[in-house]
């Protein structure tokens, strides 16, 4: 049984402080679901959750390793699905989920790629080229993607933009499949997938002012001593 956690985190994008003290945990079979309003900063977890960007405090751990001792491994073992598709213009469907997969190393590739599109309902796209496909059939492509290749964790920033009602059901139940085989599933969305019992981080709770932080962590150290009070002595 694996497991994924994070302690106290916190977040600071650009200079503003995204949230702070956040934490999770996920076994095996789990799901999570990000709430939280615009900028809440529920893509900036996904991110964090994925390795890609360093929490400002607190750490992540899998099966109780921190991630950040072995970002090859953590990366190795997770599928992360951003905002942006990554889908390449010049390559067919096909082109850009081999390339995929051989990035990945994934052993019967052919084989994969052919069950993927076909759980996406996109076999009759495999030669056209990325930049023919529309923002659904796209995000289609890009969702196809995760199914290639062995992962534990699924990391999906609003997995369903763009997808026709039909597509979201297929979503939902994809996320049903993993699950059921042991994989983890974090999420962001909007709209209401249907996914059974996911537990809620809400982001909305964990927005602290940017100057009481600061003030906690003692950020204002480095100001040097108050010249109010040296005046005064
Ligand atoms: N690359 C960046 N550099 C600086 N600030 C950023 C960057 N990306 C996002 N932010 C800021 O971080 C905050 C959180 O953004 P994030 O995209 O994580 O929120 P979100 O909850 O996913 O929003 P949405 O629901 O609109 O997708 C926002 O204030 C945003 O302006």
């Amino acid at each position: 049984m694996a497991n994924f956690s994070g302690s106290d985190l916190t977040c600071l994008r650009g200079e503003r402080l995204v949230f702070g003290g956040v934490s999770f945990a996920a076994q095996s079979g789990d799901a999570i679901m990000l709430r939280g309003r615009n900028g809440a900063g529920k893509s900036s977890l996904l991110r964090v959750m994925a390795g890609l960007l360093s929490p400002r405090s607190g750490q992540i751990c899998w099966d109780d390793e921190n991630i950040a001792d072995d970002r090859i491994a953590h990366q190795a073992r997770l599928q992360y699905l951003g905002h942006q598709d990554a889908v390449k213009p010049v390559l067919s469907v096909r082109d850009n989920l081999r390339l995929w997969g051989q990035l990945r190393g994934v052993k019967n590739l052919e084989q994969e790629i052919d069950t993927a599109l076909d759980v996406l309902d996109i076999h009759h796209l495999s030669r056209v080229s990325g930049r023919y496909l529309s923002s659904g059939q796209k995000r289609r492509t890009a969702l196809a993607r995760i199914l290639i290749g062995q992962s534990d964790l699924w990391l999906l920033d609003e997995p369903t933009v763009g997808l026709d009602r039909e597509s979201c059901g297929e979503v939902s139940r994809m996320i049903a499949d993993f699950r059921s085989s042991g994989g983890i599933v974090i999420y962001s969305t909007h709209i209401d997938l249907e996914v059974d019992n996911p537990v809620i981080l809400d982001l909305d709770k964990f927005a602290i002012p940017m100057v009481e932080w600061l003030m906690e962590h003692s950020e204002f150290d480095d100001l040097g001593p108050d010249p109010a009070q040296e005046a005064a002595q």
